[in-house]
């Protein structure tokens, strides 16, 4: 069976995801989701004209170098000077007051004397300084966050400001994460001779956290299409589900065979690409179920390269992540009809990316991933690259 190439496979694992319903959220539990709707302002900001500056709001025409000026008042945040400046008047002003009506600048106050209830004007003012217009910032009604963003820090900030108490958000996506093999104990637990420690569960279920998803973990299941049957199930109501493991040919590679038997819609099965060759795509009812292999490494590449983006488009997450290349630090040999991904390492020099490729590339070894912050792309029948060659990166962290 020919090896279905990446992006193919990409897009038809996408094509036709639909995003999860909205569910609004305060601010605080809104952060880091993504937004269902466009957001608009509910009001202008700032909504008075306000100074930038500690100082004195007066007539631009009144305040030449050495005039005096009296101080009839005083404006702060908070609490305005409700009277207007007259000619040869000043008000006393903070930074965030509104600016009186008749002022048209404010004259820092670095840059004046004061005695008594006169202010000596000890630099020139010039008009419209220091002050901020009403709606400088946005007017109500502006469109300032649009649907498809993921909530950073900056725009919670924005929102606030907007006078939103309260956000609409797309649903996190439940993926269930199954692993699968007679030879796994969990982390923490004494395995016996023939046996390992279970990375892939607890790593991806982090690996799901930060993508935006909801993790639902099923545990470990033994090498048996009931146990295994019986783990999916607990994890009916989760909208991906992810088995880990036993994703390949060998007898005792169940994930197929098990699906199967529960009406999985078989929707592709192994890709062009290292590691990660044995993924499985299908339907199971409404469900969407990712075959991982078994394989760390394998794995952790397969959910960078597919579970992530998936996860994405259920969220509506239209964030653009930027391509990224970096010139190669060592030569890399010709490639064949798998597109690699090479683990590797990225160094700044001279302001340049520079990326330096693992001379191990074992898809078991976590260790060698977890030093990587990098994977290089290496498509399909690409030729021999010399040190300097720009390549395309995936960044990692
Ligand atoms: N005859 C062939 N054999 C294999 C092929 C092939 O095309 N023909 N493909 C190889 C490739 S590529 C990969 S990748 C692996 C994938 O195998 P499975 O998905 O069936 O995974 P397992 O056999 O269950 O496990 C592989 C390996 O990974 C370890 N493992 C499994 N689960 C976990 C876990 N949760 N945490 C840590 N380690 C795990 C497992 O012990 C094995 O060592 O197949 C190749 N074989
Ligand atoms: O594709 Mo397997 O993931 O090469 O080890």
């Amino acid at each position: 069976m020919a090896l279905l190439p990446v992006a193919d496979a990409l897009e038809r694992l996408l094509s036709g995801v639909a995003p999860t319903e909205t569910e609004m959220l305060p601010l605080a539990q809104a952060a880091g989701r993504v937004l269902a709707d466009d957001i608009a302002a509910t009001r202008t900001q700032p909504p008075f004209a306000a100074s930038a500056m500690d100082g004195y709001a007066l007539r631009a025409a009144d305040a030449a170098a050495g005039a005096e000026l009296r101080v009839v008042g005083e404006s702060r945040a908070g609490e305005r000077f409700e009277g207007s400046v007259g000619v040869g008047e000043a008000v006393r002003i903070f930074t965030g007051a509104p600016v009186p009506a008749g002022a048209d600048t404010v004259l820092i106050q670095e840059n004046t004397e004061r005695r008594g209830d006169i202010v000596v004007v000890q630099e020139a003012a010039q008009a419209g300084r220091h002050i901020r217009a009403e709606g400088l910032d946005f007017a109500a009604g502006d469109i300032l966050l649009k649907a498809g963003r993921r909530l950073d820090p900056r725009a919670i900030a924005l929102a606030a400001a907007m006078n939103h108490a309260a956000l609409p958000v797309r649903r996190r996506p439940v993926v269930a994460l199954l692993s699968t093999g007679d030879e796994l104990v969990p982390a923490g637990a004494e395995p016996g001779p023939d046996q390992i420690v279970s990375s892939n569960g607890p790593g991806l279920t982090a690996f799901v956290g930060e993508a935006g998803g909801e993790p639902l973990d099923l545990g470990i299941a033994p090498d048996d299409m009931d146990a295994i049957e019986a783990a999916i199930r607990r994890g009916a109501g989760a909208d991906i589900l992810v088995l880990i493991g036993g994703a390949s040919v060998g007898d005792h590679d169940l994930a197929q065979g098990t699906l199967a038997r529960m009406g999985m819609t078989l929707d592709f099965w192994k890709i062009a690409m290292r590691p990660g060759k044995p993924l499985i795509v299908g339907r199971l009812g409404e469900q969407q179920v990712l075959g991982l292999p078994g394989n760390p490494v394998s794995a952790m590449v397969v959910a960078t390269l597919f579970l992530k983006p998936l996860i994405r488009a259920m969220l509506g997450d239209t964030s653009a992540t930027p391509p990224v290349t970096a010139r190669l630090g060592t030569a890399m040999p010709a490639n064949d009809g798998r597109q690699d991904y090479v683990r590797a390492r990225t160094e700044f020099k001279n302001g340049e990316r520079v990326v330096f490729p693992f001379s191990r590339q074992d898809s078991s070894m976590l260790g060698l991933l977890a030093a990587a912050d990098a994977l290089i792309v290496r498509p399909p029948l690409a030729e021999a690259a010399e040190e300097g060659t720009l390549v395309p990166l995936m960044p990692l962290d």
